[in-house]
């Protein structure tokens, strides 16, 4: 194997596509299509993009190359009343907080779906909007913009991207964004990406980015197969801290670093091109739809579909503060209320904490609902604080301790952490019990979805089986020259378990691994480097902090370390049933 050197986090880890490259400006684009016929060209996307831009842009590029061009905005033939019947019914309609996810289709949101007039000569009908995909045309366009774009547009009220599905005029709310328009957008863009023609990224809304179909077919075919890292970064909330930006590189938009997407299946993207002049951000869900068992593995996927189920997140409150107080909702609830096949169970890693630093967790033997119901009541009614301690648990945030965080477990990262999350894939299921009184500019609270935390609180595990249950200690199952493999964490209830790859270090030390058919997903907790290299020959380079997935159809693999220290690699893997 060759020598690597260490070298530091890396904040766009790109990988070459396979086929034809990546092209910039809609020039470029256009100039790909047959010239010598008349064409309907659809370009679909989510809707919270600036489609009116796209439109102009794309129109002036065909119209420069002598192709008249008529525009059909399928966002027009949306009815109303369909767009108002989108969201799901299930959780009472004035809970402000959440909705069940949308089992709704972009077809819905049409009477009849429009029909593209053909064109004549060299003439273009572009037909434009999410659901443009569901007209019959000649050529199909995909254009997207990352979700992190649309949930700081909606965030912030921003027009024209920060919009809600069905309503393309108006300021849009997150409660939409996240539980209808994203899952009636994904199954929609999922289902079009066997046909799309051309990935056309929309970050910089001057220089499209864009990709062939077959070649970002072929570039995520070969990516199932071999480890990828996603594109991470960094949210900031009123409880980051300053870790990541001063350990990792990255530049917040809001003053600290909070939570740090490493992967957030859902929202994760995977950068294609040669330079960042030239790269497409494709979903990383696509890997799942196009290829689950390859990805997946047979009984995963079998299991869940194609959906990723695990999530690797970083909660940075080093030079921050504490958590909300929060649990998630118990697997029953999830489903019957929020209509998610499978629960947010969750664990934190610790991977470095400042001295005194704390883990709140789990009731105390003598806690009391109802009294802690009277506090939580009273400090949002009058603002006395609440008594956490009296309630609650805290544990000492050692490094390299995992707390396990079953569902219903209330929790928080306290101040000085930086907690490596390793859990199930939903992430959107916050129930607050407190949020320390915090106010935000306006004055206004964070949502303290309190009757959903309380209905999920798990009031039977509490006293000393907090400790015995989800503060484990490391158990060996395998091991050879200067390594060994611990299983930090499982539990029956979750579906996952958490392990660590410890390498003592030195020359020629490596621990090797196979995927048996389920995908793994690593971690570098500590040490500076190592480097994966897989049966089939495909290495990877991973820095302290990266996160990497291994495709099950990856098999055998190594990890060598970089240089002679100790390595400890976090690793997690959806156990068999
Ligand atoms: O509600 P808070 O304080 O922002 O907590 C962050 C949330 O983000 C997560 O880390 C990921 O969803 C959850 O564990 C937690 O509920």
């Amino acid at each position: 194997m060759q020598q690597h050197q260490a070298r530091p986090y890396e904040l766009n880890p790109r990988y070459a596509p396979s086929g034809s490259g990546v092209s910039t400006g809609w020039g470029a684009a256009v100039a790909g299509l047959d010239a010598d016929r008349p064409l309907v060209l659809a370009v679909d996307g989510p809707a919270a993009l600036n489609w009116a831009h796209a439109a102009r842009q794309l129109t002036e590029a065909l119209v420069s190359l002598g192709r008249p061009v008529s525009l059909l905005d399928v966002r027009e033939h949306w009815s109303r009343e369909r767009a108002e019947r989108l969201e799901a019914s299930g959780t009472p309609g004035d809970d402000p907080f959440f909705r069940p996810l949308s089992t709704a289709s972009v077809g819905d949101l049409f009477d009849a779906v429009p029909r593209p007039e053909r064109p004549e000569g060299a003439g273009v009908t572009l037909v434009i909007g999410p659901g443009a995909g569901l007209c019959e045309a000649d050529v199909l366009w995909y254009a997207d913009l990352p979700k992190r774009f649309a949930e700081a547009a909606v965030a912030g009220g921003s027009l024209p991207v920060g919009v809600n599905l069905g309503h393309p005029y108006a300021h849009g709310t997150l409660r939409r964004l996240f539980y209808t328009d994203w899952p009636v957008c994904d199954r929609h863009r999922d289902a079009l990406a066997p046909r799309i023609d051309r990935w056309i990224d929309l970050q910089d809304p001057s220089s499209p980015a864009s990709l062939e179909g077959t070649a970002m077919r072929a570039t995520l075919a070969e990516l199932a197969r071999r480890p990828v890292r996603t594109r991470p970064y960094f949210n900031s909330t009123p409880w980051g801290g300053r870790w990541a930006a001063d350990e990792l590189g990255f530049t917040p938009r809001a003053g600290n670093t909070a939570l740090g997407y490493e992967l957030i299946a859902p929202e994760a993207g995977v950068l294609v091109g040669a330079d960042a002049g030239a790269q497409v951000e494709l979903p990383f869900q696509l890997l799942c739809v196009l290829h689950p068992e390859d990805l997946l593995g047979e009984e995963v996927s079998a299991r869940f579909g194609t959906s990723f189920p695990l999530r690797f997140d970083y909660l940075d409150t080093m030079g921050g503060g504490s958590l909300s107080l929060h649990c998630h909702p118990r697997e029953d609830y999830m489903r019957e209320v929020f209509g998610r096949p499978y629960t947010q169970h969750e664990t934190y890693y610790v991977t470095a904490a400042e001295p005194g630093a704390q883990i709140f967790l789990g009731l105390r033997g003598d806690a009391e609902t109802d009294t802690m119901r009277a506090q939580v009541e009273q400090a949002i009614g009058d603002g006395t604080a609440m008594d956490v301690e009296a309630h609650v648990q805290t544990h000492p945030a050692a490094t390299g301790q995992l707390f396990m965080i079953p569902a219903g477990t209330p929790h928080a990262s306290g101040e000085g952490n930086v907690v490596l999350e390793v859990s199930a894939t939903p992430y959107l299921y916050s129930l607050r019990f407190y949020d320390w009184l915090r106010k935000d500019a306006a004055g206004a609270s964070r949502p303290l979805p309190y009757e959903h935390a309380f209905a999920n609180l798990d009031t039977a595990r509490r006293g000393d089986d907090v400790l015995k249950d989800l503060v484990q200690q490391p158990r060996t199952i395998r091991h050879g020259p200067g390594w060994r493999e611990e299983v930090l964490g499982a539990l029956p209830e979750m579906f996952y378990a958490v392990h660590r790859i410890v390498i003592d270090g030195g020359a020629g030390c490596h621990a090797y691994d196979d995927t048996a058919g389920r995908f793994h997903i690593l971690n570098l907790a500590s040490g500076r480097g190592a480097v994966v290299e897989t049966a089939e020959g495909h290495t990877h380079h991973l820095a302290f902090a990266e996160t990497l997935t291994v495709p099950a159809a990856a098999g055998a693999y190594r990890i060598h370390p970089v240089g002679d220290e100790p390595l400890h690699v976090v690793k997690a893997l959806v156990t068999p049933v």
